[in-house]
Formats: C-alpha cells, sequence, structure tokens
C-alpha cells in the first residue's frame, strides 16, 4: 500500500503538485487520470522517488520515504518496476537481454538462476520462444509485453506504468490492460498506472484517481465515474469517443 498525504511539488516557482492526499492499495489496479499538463507524470516520479517533494510524505507500507537512510531508499526503489510509456527497451539487446537486464544490475545471481527467472516472466506474459529475438523483430504489443516482464522480473512490491497503452490498437490495448491487472493480483503488487484511456478505466479501474492542476480532484471506481456530478470528470469521461457517442444517443433518447 502506497498513502500520499499532502504532497506539493513545483518548478521554477511554478507549484505542479499542490497537496495532493490519497492511498494506493496491493492487489489493486490504481489508475490515475486527468486531462494532459494536470501533473500526472510528475506525481508517478515523486512516487517512484524520482523528485523529491517540497512538502508531504509519501509512505510505502509503513515506510515514509523521506525518513529512510539513503541506502534504505535505495533498497526501497529496487522494490519497484516501472513500465514506461512506449515500453523503452534496449533497441540493441534481444528479448531475453532486455528481461535479464534488472537481474544484472540489482542482484548478484549467476547467469543460469537469472535465466530461469526470465523464462519464467517471459512464460508468464505469453512470451516464451522469442528470447532472442530483437525490440525490432516483435509486435507493438509483444514489446509490451517484454516491457511487463522487465518491470516484475525482480519482484517487485510496486508497479508503475507510464500509458502502457499507448500506440497500441484497442484490442491489444485490453489484452495488456488485463495482463497488469492479472499480474497486480497473482502477485498482490501496488500497481499505479497513468493513462488518458477511458477502455482501461472501464477494464480495470479498481481505483481511480482524477487530477486537476495538480489538484486530486476527484476519487472513486470505475462504477461511481459514471454518477459523479463533479464538471471535470464528466467532461473528461464524455470526450473519449465511446462515451461520446453513447451520451449523444442517451441525449437523442436512443
Ligand atoms: N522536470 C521538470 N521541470 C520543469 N517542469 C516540469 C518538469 N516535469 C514536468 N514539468 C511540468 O509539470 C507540468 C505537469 O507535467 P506532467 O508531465 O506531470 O503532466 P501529465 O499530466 O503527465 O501530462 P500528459 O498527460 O500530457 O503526459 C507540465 O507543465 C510540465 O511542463
Amino acid at each position: 500500500m502506497i498513502e500520499v498525504k499532502d504532497i506539493h511539488k513545483g518548478f521554477n516557482g511554478e507549484q505542479i503538485l499542490k497537496g495532493i492526499t490519497t492511498t494506493f492499495e496491493r492487489g489493486k489496479t490504481n489508475l490515475i487520470i486527468g486531462t494532459s499538463g494536470s501533473g500526472k507524470t510528475v506525481f508517478l516520479k515523486c512516487m517512484l522517488g524520482l523528485f523529491t517533494p517540497e512538502k508531504g510524505s509519501i509512505c510505502y507500507d509503513g515506510a515514509t520515504y523521506s525518513d529512510l537512510s539513503t541506502e534504505e531508499q535505495r533498497d526501497l526503489r529496487e522494490q519497484m518496476g516501472m513500465v514506461f510509456q512506449g515500453s523503452a527497451l534496449f533497441d540493441s539487446m534481444t528479448v531475453e537481454e532486455n528481461v535479464m537486464f534488472p537481474l544484472m544490475m540489482f542482484t548478484k545471481q549467476k547467469k543460469e538462476e537469472m535465466l530461469v527467472r526470465v523464462n519464467e516472466v517471459l512464460a508468464r506474459v505469453n512470451l516464451e520462444n522469442s528470447n532472442n529475438k530483437l525490440p525490432s523483430e516483435i509486435s507493438g504489443g509483444m514489446q509490451k509485453r517484454v516491457a511487463i516482464a522487465r518491470a516484475i522480473v525482480t519482484r517487485p512490491k510496486y508497479l508503475f506504468c507510464d500509458e502502457p497503452n499507448s500506440g497500441l490498437d484497442p484490442r491489444t490495448a485490453i489484452v495488456i490492460d488485463n495482463l497488469i491487472k492479472e499480474i497486480t493480483e497473482e502477485y498482490d503488487i501496488t500497481t499505479i498506472i497513468n493513462t488518458h484511456d477511458m477502455n482501461s478505466v472501464m477494464e480495470i479501474g479498481e481505483k481511480i484517481v482524477f487530477l486537476k492542476f495538480g489538484n486530486l480532484e476527484w476519487e472513486g471506481d470505475k462504477s461511481q465515474i459514471f454518477k459523479t456530478d463533479n464538471e471535470a470528470v464528466t467532461e473528461f469521461v464524455y470526450s473519449s469517443n465511446l462515451f461520446k457517442k453513447v451520451r449523444d444517443a442517451q441525449l437523442k433518447g436512443l
């Protein structure tokens, strides 16, 4: 579980996060949504320990980051997995080498041991028999699977995903969403996903946090998002093509 209390973060005198307080539970897919520039990525980077908030605290299963020693903070960061927007695989490395990379960086395991774990996670994301392929030789959806395998290879307690669906067709996007949800439940991870995608909200939004201009404007789950009368949330929901059509049909009494 990650508990965020009143965090503030700014750059060059401009306040980007203006006091966010919320909780992200373990074993659940937590989504951060909001318009472009609302501070979602900055928020994610604060939770990844890449940005230091000027005020407030972030607590990971009882451990408040700012109270930890440098070494403890490093240990905690090693318990975090990240799926980057666009997958961010190393182009010149094979699938196997990409997935093995965090094990080489953070553990002292023998190569054979690493390989067992790499094959285990590649099988979990349904990517057997692709070990020796380069990222350029596999599809965008497969690249995302590799990115997920790489993020979970070290058995993280926390998984952060920045726009994991960007660039995928809607069908593949749903498959990737559900893969992240299944892995979250199976391994009991605290997963936090930045997204613009209303399909993701409907598919896997167990907790949704809506940011607006660096404030937490609304939070709830996927069933509540259609019942809220919060204008900013409603505007966001119905600006998606899918739900715009539904609402237009409702307004026409169809
Ligand atoms: N390292 C930085 N230095 C200065 N300003 C930054 C930095 N990182 C982000 N910002 C600013 O913070 C604001 C929020 O950016 P952020 O990337 O968090 O938005 P976002 O909600 O993730 O948007 P999008 O959905 O378009 O990715 C922007 O105005 C951005 O320019």
